[in-house]
């Protein structure tokens, strides 16, 4: 049966995207959702996002990474999720959806989506870096030499060593730019690979470098290989609340297979 799939980007991040109110799409074949973002065999893609019906909330948000296996939230897929569901009419300038981390709040307005994120009270502060979870688990380091180091070889070092090990963590690496400005690269965990832009990622980033006090406002701006995000923020008693992700969403293309 002919299945119509759509694909968007959000800095850089890109998702195939299903239109999965009918429930026709089948959510166990693991192989054919890793087919379907393998860039060579398929159409290509960091992960995979069904759009399906919610008995009380705009819609429900179901996320694959590009191994096939569903995972934990995805920002950017988020971002590209409320901008899918605008140009199938399923909603208009505002959405309410749920995710696997819970509910999220978004709008959307001249291409620009702005995601709310879960709250985030626990940030882990190590010799050498930070982990949190913002809606998907993140290691934080700093690295000097952002521009020219293998990020695939040194995240999936720190991605599968210990303590993470199999099940793993996203790894972000920070440079400092100025003040409320930080560059970002991500490995993701998943993808096995440096993505251009990891929503969750940046909010990690964001969240961290406020709270070792390299952040003194509570709006960043994250440059990443695919653009710029920018993640705001408010902080009471070491609890970040009302966290906003902030990006372009776009249509790259529709077609059917
Ligand atoms: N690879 C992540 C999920 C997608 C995160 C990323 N694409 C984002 O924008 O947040 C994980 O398995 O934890």
């Amino acid at each position: 049966m002919q299945q119509t799939f759509y694909k968007y980007q959000g800095t850089g991040n890109d998702f195939v995207m299903i239109d999965n109110r009918q429930q026709t799409f089948d959510k166990n074949n693991t192989k054919y959702v890793a087919h379907l973002c393998d860039r060579r065999f398929g159409i290509g893609a960091d992960g995979l996002i069904l759009l399906e019906n919610h008995d009380t909330l705009d819609f429900k948000m179901v996320y694959y990474n590009a191994d096939g296996n569903e995972s934990s939230m995805c920002g950017n897929g988020g971002r590209c999720l409320v901008a899918f569901a605008k140009q199938l009419g399923v909603i208009s300038n505002k959405a309410v959806f749920e995710a696997i981390d819970g509910v999220h709040h978004a709008t959307i307005a001249n291409g620009i989506v702005r995601l709310q994120m879960q709250d985030v009270d626990t940030i882990e502060r190590y010799d050498k870096h930070l982990f949190l979870n913002t809606g998907s688990p993140h290691h934080v380091q700093f690295e000097e030499h952002l521009e020219d180091f293998d990020i695939k070889a040194q995240g999936s070092k720190i991605r599968y060593g210990a303590p993470y090990n199999e099940a793993g963590t996203n790894v972000n690496f920070v440079k400092k730019v100025k003040d409320d400005i930080f560059a970002v690269r991500t490995y993701e965990r998943g993808v096995e690979d440096e993505t251009l832009s990891c929503g969750t990622g940046v909010t990690a980033v964001a969240l961290a470098m406020h709270s070792i006090g390299e952040l003194i406002t509570n709006l960043a701006t994250l440059k990443v290989q695919g653009g710029e995000l920018q993640v705001s923020f408010e902080v009471e008693n070491g609890l970040y609340k009302n966290v906003w992700l902030i990006g372009p969403a776009t249509l790259v293309f529709s077609g059917e297979i």
